[in-house]
This record gives structure tokens, sequence and C-alpha cells, in this order.
């Protein structure tokens, strides 16, 4: 059969999908008004039934116990809404291009063929025209080439013979291409894809998975997946494609709120907020490292990333960097600990309790409690008793407090009302003791605050602990004069509610050490994009932290913006040795994908080891280098800006820093078309936009100017990573301006790329 009779044949099938699925999605709406109309009858009903008198106990038991059933209603007529908004969503992303791939199969004798999309969609009798592209047979479209294939099942692994493999590109129902291939998936449909133009959003890519991010989306047995690939290899496509993979492998043990991802930037949320709804799935939770320390630290300001590069930047002497690679490591929160327990004499920095004004525990009332408790026992387990005896005495002055004049008095005051309530609220029945208890249970919600102090460890100083173990450590890194300094100014820095990165993660560590606290066992999957950025001390106290949480860690070194300046080891041998006890897989991935061939070439010359770096085979312009040589450099950016935005949705100048681009801005203050971006931005508009290469990290733009390319501005190596980082943001068009005198950066590349004005 010729390719175009197929074509014509597969046309038909798409057209009859195609039906099916707007005939669903008419059922669906139907099913969706009726629900919504039982929501609003219950919650309605709900309403009335709230309403009902309260003041007799009776009346109010039987109202509470109709309320909870009818909550239980409103609920389940929710769930029941969402799950058709979910099938309907899912039918919604099938519209138009309702799938992409096709296999034949022959399995046991018995020819198949199956069609594979972003879910599974089924005939009324139960046949399935599309299959979702996570089944496990569906890994053989990626996987496998053309003969015998092995896949999973839950009862093992299967062969099949596959037969034929082809590719759809589908737009609005109609076959706009169409393959038959060994391969992945064929560079034509790749190619397709990458030519467009960038929007707001990263998008899913589903239908062009290429075999090795295959390997990762699918990979559930490892405790570490450690993905080291080059700018642009898909390593963020890859994480999300992978958290919809494993939403629908443990659907029933599992859900988006089991996983987290640690993101760069709050504008990185942002940009890939639409793929896993794009695939039927609602979004994880995301974090950035900072909000994740700050609110752990409840109170205090930990030092951003990007604060510390811009001081970085300045200033940054010898001994800090010594100090701070110390801090960083693994091993350095493991001799916290050993010294810790090392001191058994030692007493813990408590804090008095205050109440009223007055304090209720003393500081030494607490550590007498801790210092009379076994010596032998660990130290959490003295904390934990410590505790235990601090509530114990709390209840016992709850009990001899009862009687004292003022509660009684208190007592007295109560309106019927708050009267009634403490007897309802504690189910308190009528006997001769009432008045006690009653007031025991006045006391319990007055000193609340004193229980929560006493339940959240507030009567414990994790900062001025870990400075007491800084001064005991012993240390030939640096004089001693310098170390002294060191820990007075953390002192300084916590009076003033301030703490820098690395040591606000030697705290958390120390403090959840301690108090045996800080862990959350419901994460099942943490996925870490950006990896460079994390020092090993920060992710052995993530893993402590989820200890039942896979890691998915995707990082590029040659990408290592904040801190390749003092950094030096190789990542992977890093986390190799952190996570020497847990199951790891390496995978590396040197195809990158975003840009076009010229510019992937152009920015992998930066690199010493730039040749293990592959370019896909899109052509595009070569990148240029912009110098100009009369005092004009900031009408030239803008000049080289504007006309960029002619052809190009988004133009991008990324700068070394925010002084940079604010200065630019500056610039151009006289004209709308220009957005400069901060820390604080949450998405990214088209036009031209200014903004630092940190805030850049993981996104694209159509068209990058990369800002004073200078030998001022990028002096020698140790800018490489910032350099490599900003040219390889651009998909379709690089161009470095330079004030005056060329980086020595760009010194190998010919005269040609060069245009002197
Ligand atoms: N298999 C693929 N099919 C289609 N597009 C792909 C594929 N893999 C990657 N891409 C595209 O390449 C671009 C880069 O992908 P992504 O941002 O995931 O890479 P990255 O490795 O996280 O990059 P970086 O580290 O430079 O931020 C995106 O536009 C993405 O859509």
């Amino acid at each position: 059969m010729s390719i175009n009779q197929s074509k014509q044949e597969e046309q038909e099938r798409v057209n009859v999908v195609a039906d099916k699925i707007d005939k669903k999605i008419e059922r669906v709406d139907i099913s969706i008004a009726q629900a919504h109309q039982e929501t609003s009858r219950i919650e309605r009903n709900y309403g009335e039934n709230t309403k009902v008198n309260t003041t007799e106990i009776d009346d109010q038991m039987e109202t509470n116990a109709s309320v909870q059933q009818q909550k239980q209603l409103v609920e389940l007529a929710v769930e029941n809404e969402n799950i058709l908004n979910n099938n309907k969503l899912k039918l919604e992303n099938l519209q138009g291009s309702p799938y992409f791939g096709r296999i034949d199969i022959v399995e046991d004798g018995e020819e198949d063929t199956l069609y594979i999309g972003t879910s599974t969609l089924q005939d009324d009798d139960g046949e399935f025209l599309i299959y979702d592209w996570r089944a496990p047979i569906s890994g053989i479209y990626y996987n496998g080439v053309l003969g015998d294939v092995h896949y999973q099942t839950p009862n093992g692994p299967t062969t099949v013979d596959l037969k034929k493999k082809r590719q759809f590109q589908i737009v609005n129902n109609n076959i706009r291409t169409m393959f038959d291939t060994n391969e992945t998936v064929g560079d034509e449909i790749l190619q397709s894809v990458l030519s467009e133009y960038s929007d707001e959003y990263l998008r899913n890519i589903v239908s062009t998975i290429q075999r090795e991010q295959n390997t990762i989306i699918r990979d559930t047995h490892s405790d570490v997946l450690l993905v080291q690939g080059v700018a642009g290899s898909g390593k963020t496509s890859a994480i999300l494609q992978r958290v919809a993979y494993l939403l629908y492998h443990s659907r029933s043990t599992m859900n988006a709120d089991n996983i987290v991802l640690f993101s760069p930037n709050k504008l990185f949320s942002n940009y890939i907020s639409e793929v896993l709804p794009s695939l039927g799935e609602r979004n994880m939770r995301q974090v950035t490292l900072n909000e994740f320390l700050s609110l752990r630290l409840n109170g205090i300001h930990v030092e951003t990333l990007f604060e510390r590069y811009e001081k970085d930047e300045r200033n940054l002497p010898e001994t800090t960097v010594k100090i701070r690679l110390l801090k960083e490591s693994g091993e350095f929160l493991d001799q916290l600990s050993e010294l810790e327990e090392s001191h058994p004499e030692h007493i813990l920095h408590f804090e008095d309790i205050i109440f009223d004004g007055k304090s209720f525990f003393t500081k030494e009332e607490i550590s007498e409690i801790y210092d009379g408790i076994n010596h032998a026992y660990h130290i959490p387990d003295r904390f934990l008793k410590t505790k235990n005896i601090l509530i114990k005495r709390l209840q016992k002055r709850i009990h001899e407090d009862r009687n004292q004049d003022w509660v009684q008095a208190e007592i007295d005051n109560l309106s019927d009302e708050d009267f009634q309530q403490i007897i309802t609220d504690h189910n308190i029945e009528e006997s001769a003791d009432q008045r006690d208890i009653i007031a025991e249970e006045f006391l319990r919600e007055r000193y609340a605050p004193i229980y929560n102090a006493l339940v959240n460890n507030y009567f414990f100083n994790p900062y001025k602990e870990y400075s007491f173990l800084l001064n005991e450590m012993d240390q030939d890194l640096v004089p001693t004069n310098v170390w002294q300094t060191m820990v007075e100014s953390i002192d300084d820095h916590i009076e003033s509610h301030n703490l820098n990165l690395s040591d606000s993660v030697a705290v958390l560590y120390l403090r959840d050490l301690i108090t045996d606290g800080g862990v959350n066992h419901a994460i099942q999957h943490i996925f870490i994009d950006e990896v460079q950025d994390y020092t090993m001390a920060q992710l052995k106290y993530i893993s402590q932290a989820f200890p039942n949480a896979k890691m998915t860690l995707l990082g590029d070194r040659a990408q290592d913006v904040l801190t390749s300046s003092y950094r030096k080891k190789d990542l992977v041998t890093e986390v190799n040795e952190l996570f020497s006890k847990k199951k790891i897989t390496t995978i590396t991935l040197n195809q990158s994908y975003r840009s076009t061939a010229e510019i992937t070439k152009f920015a992998t010359k930066l690199l010493p080891n730039g040749d293990e770096v592959k370019a896909f085979s899109r052509q595009g312009e070569d990148p240029v280098i912009k110098v100009f040589s009369n005092d004009d450099y900031y009408q030239g950016l803008k000049d080289t800006a504007r006309e960029l935005n002619k052809k190009y949705d988004t133009v991008a100048i990324l700068t070394r820093n925010q002084a940079q681009a604010e200065q630019i801005y500056t610039h151009f203050s006289d004209e709308s078309i220009i957005t400069l971006i901060d820390a604080d931005y949450r998405s990214i508009p088209k036009g031209i936009l200014v903004l630092p290469i940190y805030l850049a990290k993981g996104l694209e733009f159509d068209a990058v100017i990369g800002h004073d390319v200078s030998a001022k501005n990028y002096p020698d190596e140790r800018s490489t990573d910032v350099l490599y980082t900003i040219c390889t943001r651009a998909m379709h068009s690089l161009t470095l301006c330079v004030d005056k005198e060329v980086s020595p950066l760009l010194s190998h590349e010919p005269a040609d790329l060069i245009s002197e004005s």
C-alpha cells in the first residue's frame, strides 16, 4: 500500500476518533451540568441545616450529626464534579490531535494495532481507540526498534514482535505529517516541533520523547536518579513527563501532593505550569530552596542564592571561600552531630517560655530537667523526655490553678453561651465536679500558647546551640581570629533576624536532629532541577527531611552560574559520595535540543569539554558579536534589541547581575516595550526583556542578547559558566553586544562573526 493510501486510511480513522471524542465531550458536559446542580442542591441543604437552633444541647448534638452527614455529601458531590471535569480536560487534550503514534505488534501469534496519545480513550464497547503513552505497552513506541522487543507487564517481562512504528503530526484533526520509522522519533517531526517559536510556557514533549529521556521518565527502581544533562537537553521536560508517568503508575498510592519540585525561581514555576495539565494531571507542589528554608526558620530572613551571588560578585575573600566550602559539605553536618553527641555533660541552649509577660518555665528549670536525665541517652531522647516532663508540669499547673481566685472569677464572668460552649466542646457531663472540669478546660485554652510553645520546641534555641558547636569545633582551615569573627557575625545576624545560606541549612539540620522533628513522611518523590546550585549539605538535609522520598536530581555542571566562583569538585562524584548507601543511577544527556546547531556549537566552544555536547541538526543564523567601539554602547544595544524584536516576539537581554539590568533599563526608560524582570516576577511577558542570568535559569527565549561581553565584564574563565548559560537560553537567535574590547573568552571566534560599529 502506498503511503498516500495509508494516509487516506489513517485520516479516516482520525475523523472517526475525533467524532467520538466530540460526542464524549457533549455527554460529559451534560453530566457535569447535572452534577453541578446536585452539588448546589446539597450545598443549599447544608446551609439550611447549619442554621438550626444550637442552644439546646440535644438539638445541637443532632444538628452536629446532621451537619457532618451533609458535609460529607457536599464533599462527595464536589469530588464527583472534579472527576467529571478531569475527564473533560483529558478529552479536550485529545481534541484536534488525538494521538501521535501507532505500533503494530504480534503477541502470541496475534496481530494488534495500537494508537498512542496523551490519555486512554475507549469505545462504548470497551475497545481501546487510544492507549495512554504511559501504559506499559506504550514503552515500546519510545524504546523499541523493529523486531523482538520487551516490555514490562504487571506479570513480568513480555516479548512481542514489533512490526511497524508510525509517527503522526495531527493538527486540527488533519494529519500534517506521517512517517514509518525504526527510530525513537524521527528527526523530521522533532525538527518541526523545535523550529516553532517559544511561548510563555514550556510544552509537553510526549510525542517526541527520545530514548535516553524515556529512561529517565520511566525509572521506578532508583532511590536517587541523577541526570547530568547539557543545556537544552530536556532535563526539565523529562522531570515533568516523569511526574506524569509516576502519577499514572502509582495512582492508588500517590497523588500530586506527594511530590515536591524544588525549582530555581518563581518565573520558572509559572513557565512549567502548563505541562502537567496538558497531560491531564495536576501540578505537583513547587518550592524554591529559599522558600523551603524560610518556612522552616520562621521569622528569619534566609539569604537567597541570588543575594549571595550579587554579594560574591563584589567581594569574596579566600577565607570566606574556605569556610563556606566546609559548611556546604555533607561532612560538616556529620561533624556537628558528632560534636553534639561527644559532649553529654553539655546542656542545650534553652529559652524561657514566656506567658503574659512573665516566665512560665525558666531556662534554668528546663536545663535542670534536661541535666537530670541520664546522660547516657542519645540527645534527641533526652530532649523528648525533657519536653514530656514540661508538658506534665503544665498539666499539673492546670490542675492546681483551677481553684485560684482569678480562675474562679473568670468562670463566674463567663457568659451563658461561652459556659455552654465549653460544656459542648469538651463533652462535659453533668456531675458534682463539673465546675472543676470546666475550670481545667478553661485553663487549658488559656494556657494553649504554652502548650504550643512546648510542642513546637520554642524552648530550645538552635542558633545559640549552633554557635556553641562552632566555637567547640577543632578547625585549622583559617586562623582562629577569622573563625571567631565568623561565629560572632552569625550571632549578630541572628539578632537582626538574618541568616546566611550555609548557616541556615546547618541550623536546621542540627535543630531537627536534636528535636527529632522536621520530617515529612508523606512525600514520595523529590525533584530538584538545577541541582548544580545545591550544596551537598543542602541535599543531605533535604533527604533527611523527606526520608521516604526517592530523589531525581537534574543538573548541568557547565551552568554553574551561582557557585562556580568557588566550587571545584565534580557534582556527579559528590552526589555519589553523599548517597553512597542508596541505589543511584546516573544518566548523561549530551544531545541539546533547544538551540539551533549554530548557537549550540558557538556556546559549546566556551567549554573545556564542549565537544561532548551534540547539537541537534536544526539550522539557523550564525550568532553575532557586535562591538561598539565608540561611546554609544547603550544606543547600539537598544537598536539591536529593537531590530530583533521586529522579527522575534521575545528578545531577552541577559546581564550578569541585577545592577546591570537596572542600568540598561534606565537607558530604555522612554520605551514601553521593555520590561525589567526581578526576582518577584511570576510570568514572562512578550517584548524586550532585561534580566540577570540567574533569573533566566531554566528558561528559553526566541532571541537572546548577551549584555556587554567585554574584557572588562567577562575577564577570564571564571565567567565561562555565566556566558555559557546566557548563550544557551537562545532558541533561534544569539547576539553578544560588546562595549569596546571583546572578552578573551571569545578570542577563538572567527573575525567574520564580529561586526564593529
Ligand atoms: N524530546 C523532545 N522533543 C521535543 N522538544 C524537546 C525534547 N527534549 C527537549 N525539548 C525542547 O528543548 C528545550 C529545552 O528543554 P528543557 O528546558 O527541558 O532542557 P533543560 O535540559 O532543562 O535545559 P537547561 O538546563 O538549559 O535549562 C525545550 O524547548 C523543550 O521543549
